[in-house]
C-alpha cells in the first residue's frame, strides 16, 4: 500500500527536510507541484485534496489559506506552522505529550504540529506538571538557544550572506515578551501563566536547548532534584525518540560546556536535570529542523497512518 503525500512549502526550509526524509521511503508517493505552480491556488488545491496526507510547511497566513482548500475528508494535513496549535478540532502533533495523545493524532484529519522552541519547552514542563511537582500556577521563566535555520530562509540568506558584524554574536530576541509559541507552551503544559520566554538566536545553522531554571521552592514542597529527574523518567517511559539523562550528567558537558548541537540530524529529544543546593535547571535539546519541525512532522504522519513510528527517522 502507498500513500499519497504532498508537500505545500516543498522549497522552504522544513519542507526540504520532509522531502529528504520521504525521498528514502518506498510506502509514499510524493506528489509535486510544479515549480512555476507553487504559489497557484487551483494547483496547490488540486494536490491537497489529490493527498492522503498533506504536510503545511508555509507561512502562517497560507497554511489557514490551505486548510481553507480541503474539500476532500479523506486528506490529512500535518502543519509545521503556528497557525493551528490551540485552534480546537486540530491535535496536537506531539505523540509523547502525554497518554492517549497517539490515538488523538491517529483519529485526527487536522494535526497541527508544535514549534520548535515550545516542543522543548513543552516536552521539559509537562512531565513535571502532570506529576503533581509544579503547580499550573507557577511562573516559570525559560531561555532558547537556537540556530539560525529556525527562522526559514530568510534568516538563513541572511546569516549566510556574510559581512554583518551583528550577527557573529548570539542574539536574544522577543523582547517584547510575547513570543509566537507562548499560547501553545501554555495549552500544552498546562500552566495558566505564560513563562516569562527568552529565545537567543546563534551563529551556527541548527540545534536548540531551552532551559527552564527553578527554585525548589517553586515546586511541591520537599521535591528533589532526584524526584524531579524521576518524573522525567517515569513520563518517557519507552519513548524511542526521548532520552532522559542521568541526574547532573557530567558526561554530556565538554569541559563544562554544553552542546546545543548534539541531536542534530536526528529526531531525538535529550533531556537534563543539573541541580546544586536548592537550585535546579530543566534542559531540552532537540534538532530544530528534526524534532523541531520537519522529523517530528514525519512522526506524527507515521502515528496517523498507524505505521511503525520511527520509519524514515
Ligand atoms: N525552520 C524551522 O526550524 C521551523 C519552522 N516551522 C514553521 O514551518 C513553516 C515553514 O517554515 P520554514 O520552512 O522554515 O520557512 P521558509 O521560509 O524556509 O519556507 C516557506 C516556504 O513557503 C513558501 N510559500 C510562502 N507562501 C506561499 C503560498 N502562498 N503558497 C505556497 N507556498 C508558499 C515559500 O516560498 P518562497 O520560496 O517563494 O519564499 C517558502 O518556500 C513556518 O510556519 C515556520 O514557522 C516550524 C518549526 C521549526
Ligand atoms: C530563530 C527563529 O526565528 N526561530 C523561530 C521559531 C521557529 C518555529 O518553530 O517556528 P513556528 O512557530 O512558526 O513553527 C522563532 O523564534 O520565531
Amino acid at each position: 500500500m502507498s500513500f499519497k503525500v504532498f508537500v505545500d512549502g516543498q522549497e522552504g526550509t522544513t519542507g526540504l527536510r520532509i522531502n529528504e526524509y520521504l525521498a528514502a521511503r518506498n510506502d509514499v508517493e510524493v506528489l509535486r507541484i510544479d515549480a512555476d505552480k507553487r504559489k497557484d491556488a487551483a494547483e496547490r488545491a488540486r494536490l491537497l485534496n489529490a493527498a492522503d496526507v498533506a504536510f503545511l510547511c508555509l507561512p502562517d497566513d497560507a497554511s489557514r489559506e490551505a486548510a481553507a482548500m480541503i474539500t476532500n475528508p479523506n486528506t490529512c494535513l500535518i502543519d509545521a506552522s503556528t497557525a493551528h496549535r490551540t485552534v480546537p478540532g486540530w491535535a496536537f502533533g506531539l505523540p509523547e505529550l502525554a497518554p492517549g495523545q497517539r490515538d488523538k493524532i491517529r483519529a485526527a484529519k487536522r494535526i497541527a504540529n508544535p514549534g520548535c522552541h515550545a516542543s522543548a519547552f513543552i516536552l521539559a514542563v509537562r512531565p513535571l506538571v502532570d506529576a503533581g511537582l509544579l503547580s499550573a500556577d507557577a511562573g516559570v521563566t525559560a531561555t532558547s538557544i537556537t540556530g539560525y535555520s529556525g527562522g526559514g530562509k530568510s534568516m538563513i540568506a541572511q546569516y549566510e550572506a556574510g559581512g554583518d558584524a551583528r550577527l557573529m554574536s548570539p542574539r536574544p530576541y522577543a523582547l517584547g515578551l510575547a513570543h509566537k509559541h507562548l499560547p501553545e507552551m501554555m495549552a500544552h503544559t498546562g500552566l495558566r501563566m505564560a513563562p516569562v520566554f527568552m529565545p537567543i538566536v546563534g551563529n551556527f545553522y541548527k540545534g536548540l536547548a531551552v532551559t527552564v531554571p527553578l527554585h525548589l521552592s517553586q515546586l511541591r514542597a520537599g521535591t528533589t532534584p532526584e524526584q524531579v529527574q524521576a518524573a522525567l523518567v517515569a513520563h518517557y517511559a519507552g519513548e524511542r525518540f526521548i532520552r532522559v539523562m542521568p541526574l547532573r550528567d557530567a558526561d554530556t558537558l565538554n569541559e563544562g560546556f554544553f552542546d546545543v548541537q548534539a541531536c542534530n540530524d536526528s529526531n531525538r529529544v535529550d533531556l537534563f536535570v543539573f541541580g546544586s543546593g536548592t537550585q535546579i535547571l530543566v534542559m531540552a535539546r532537540l534538532d530544530n529542523l528534526g524534532k523541531g519541525a520537519s522529523g517530528a512532522a514525519v512522526q506524527a504522519m507515521n502515528v496517523h497512518l498507524g505505521l511503525d513510528e520511527g520509519l524514515g527517522l
